[in-house]
């Protein structure tokens, strides 16, 4: 049994199906990345496992439970760390005003809480005075996986964590993603930087038009020609 497992998952919104029977497992300490093309439904499987997309059918269990269904709140309180997009850094309030956020659920920011996450992003060390709509977006994307990591989620979910980034600043967010994984924190994430996001992960899934079309070894899924013609161009 993974930390988590998806089977047979429909998901969608409103009346919209999306997902069509997707499965999709992260493994204890595992790095898993979803790649396909726009419109996939990459950010959908995503949103179906944190419940802001509509269930419709099929299994996804965390840690040996359901959450199929279950709201927002109640996904990430079983330990589920979630990372949207867009906007997920509140602007106007200052970095740790952000950390503080992400442990309104813990009753308060727990010190060793703090300086876990500080250490491990020294570069908010330096700014908790600073409003968070002052930071670069690689800056803003750090703050928002740490303000995630506050609970000490096991599971991660990051959405696009490269999306809008500099080209030189993505391989640094890359290597932030892999020293979230070295510290034991499973990871999942949905990536349009496909080739990158297979070099890096662990077990890629290629999802196109809201179905499983490859599930490997990253590394097996970028030898393959087929994935490579087709997903990867060429
Ligand atoms: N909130 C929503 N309401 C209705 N339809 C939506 C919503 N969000 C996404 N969709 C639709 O669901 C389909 C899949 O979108 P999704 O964002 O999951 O794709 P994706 O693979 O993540 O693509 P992209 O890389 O472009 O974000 C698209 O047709 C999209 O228009």
């Amino acid at each position: 049994m993974s930390l988590l497992d998806v089977a047979d998952l429909d998901a969608g919104y409103g009346d919209l199906q999306v997902l069509h029977g997707v499965d999709l497992a992260v493994g204890d300490g595992e790095y898993v990345a979803i790649v396909g093309p726009n419109g996939a439904g990459k950010s959908t499987a995503m949103k179906a496992v944190v419940g802001l997309a509509t269930h419709m059918g099929g299994a996804v269990q965390f840690d040996g439970e359901s959450i199929a269904g279950l709201a927002p709140q109640s996904v990430i309180e079983r330990g589920i760390g979630y990372v949207p997009q867009t906007e997920n850094v509140f602007p106007t309030l200052t970095v740790e005003e952000n950390l503080q956020i992400g442990a309104y659920r813990l009753g308060g920011l727990p010190d060793d809480r703090q300086a876990a996450v500080l250490d491990q992003f020294p570069i908010l060390a330096d700014r908790l005075e600073q409003r968070a709509g002052n930071l670069s977006g690689g800056q803003q994307q750090v703050l928002a996986m740490a303000r995630a990591l506050i609970p000490d989620p096991p599971l991660l979910l990051l959405d696009e964590p490269s999306a809008g980034l500099a080209p030189d600043l993505v391989d640094e967010m890359f290597d932030h993603i892999d020293a979230i994984n070295d510290r034991g924190v499973s990871v999942l994430i949905v990536e349009q930087n496909a080739k990158t996001a297979l070099e890096r992960c662990d077990r890629g899934c290629v999802l196109a038009q809201g179905e499983n079309r490859y599930v490997d070894d990253g590394a097996a899924l970028l030898d393959d020609p087929a994935v490579r013609r087709q997903f990867l161009g060429g």
